[in-house]
């Protein structure tokens, strides 16, 4: 076995009843990668943590964790701590018992429990607060309590389930930073479950994108916003532009397709294998579009702007083409100047994505 591998899942399979919630999953982790399992709502992620930790067995498949099979192990042997939403402290007790129960519960000897709650709250710049409360904290020095609590056992992996749904959006950002910080800094490996796109892109070495318990994509975050393998990934991460194409060409990683009313053709790079007269769509990201800038790009559409709305960093427009399909354009630098009520609008791409279909 590859030693860079932690976790390697082989065909996992989980059913409760008549649902097959995790469907094939074959996944390997490398050691010291922040990996992000991302979905909607019911997708399979936390089954799928909870069966990586031991709280659920598998119905079928192999997980090894650090070369060793521990399908049969309870949680507590496989050493794989999670930290929930809320962080689970226990409000009643000091952060420094909060962090020296799991050592505790293994009847540790006190000194050893001393040396090594001291090195965790170092680890994560707490010293001092040892005999602080919870309450008495903010929602990021709460992390750093969970994620203190989880190093102290000297764990392999760190399992972490949506820990920042609760936190306020100026909050969270802040302690994913923190977050990220700590994991680079002392080279954990940590797993993160989140529904939330933009923490996915931004904290991630790699992201698992899950649909209906099955992994859609696994890649680093430039891969999957710009090269997603499906419609529902691409869908899922962030705002596109879908439309139909054929294939006129492929070679060599060159695929020509023909797009549009007119029939326009564009040459776009992928890795993967077309055929000629194949039906596929195309994916354009609303920034990759630029309003009156013919040279900007070989992709182009012509319309007419609909509406506008001012998004902060960005104005978003609404164009919709000859045949009434809408169009997302997201403009940025224009200060006041507004494209409203200006027809024919035409609007140009730079990068254009070619995605397969699924019948
Ligand atoms: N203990 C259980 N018994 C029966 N069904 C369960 C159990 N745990 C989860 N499920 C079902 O498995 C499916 C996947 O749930 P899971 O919690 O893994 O999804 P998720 O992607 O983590 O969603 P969320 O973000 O809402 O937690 C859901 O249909 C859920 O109802």
């Amino acid at each position: 076995m590859d030693s860079k591998v932690l976790l390697d899942l082989k065909n996992v399979n989980k059913v409760f009843g008549n649902n097959h919630v995790l469907k094939n999953i074959n996944l390997q982790i490398e050691r010291g990668k922040f990996i992000t399992f991302l979905g909607p709502s019911g997708c399979g992620k936390t089954t799928l943590l909870r069966s990586i930790a031991g709280f659920y067995s598998v119905d079928e498949g192999e997980v090894w964790i650090d070369g060793k099979l521990v399908n049969d192990l309870p949680p507590y042997k496989r050493g794989t701590p999670m930290v929930f939403q809320e962080y689970a402290l226990f409000p009643h007790m000091t952060v420094f018992d909060n962090i020296a129960y799991g050592l505790d519960i293994k009847k540790t000897p006190e000194a050893e429990v001393q040396q090594r709650v001291e090195g965790a709250m170092a680890q994560v710049k707490l010293t001092g607060l040892e005999e602080r409360y919870p309450h008495e904290m903010s929602g990021g020095q709460q992390q750093r309590v969970a994620m203190a609590r989880a190093l102290v056992m000297n764990s392999p992996i760190i399992l972490l389930d949506e820990p920042l749904s609760n936190l306020d959006a100026k909050l969270r950002e802040e302690v994913r930073v923190e977050l990220r910080t700590i994991q680079q800094d002392l080279g954990l490996t940590v797993i993160y479950v989140t529904h939330d796109q933009l923490e996915a892109l931004s904290m991630s070495d790699q992201i698992v994108v899950f649909n209906k318990g099955a992994i859609d994509q696994y890649g680093t975050p430039h891969e999957i916003y710009y090269e997603p393998r499906t419609q529902y990934v691409a869908d899922f991460i962030g705002t596109t532009n879908f439309t139909e194409a054929i294939v006129v060409h492929s070679e060599g990683g060159k695929v020509t397709v023909r797009y549009g009313q007119v029939g326009d053709t564009i040459t776009i790079a992928s890795d993967e294998k077309f055929v000629d007269g194949e039906e596929v769509l195309l994916s354009v990201r609303p920034e990759s579009l630029r309003l009156n800038q013919p040279e900007f790009g070989e992709f182009n559409v012509t319309g007419i702007i609909k509406s506008s709305m001012f998004l902060g960093e960005k104005e978003r427009y609404f164009l919709v083409d000859e045949v009434g399909k809408e169009w997302i354009v997201d403009a940025y630098d224009i200060g006041q100047k507004t494209f409203e009520g200006i027809v024919p609008m035409n609007a140009t791409a730079d990068k254009v994505h070619i995605i397969k279909k699924v019948n």
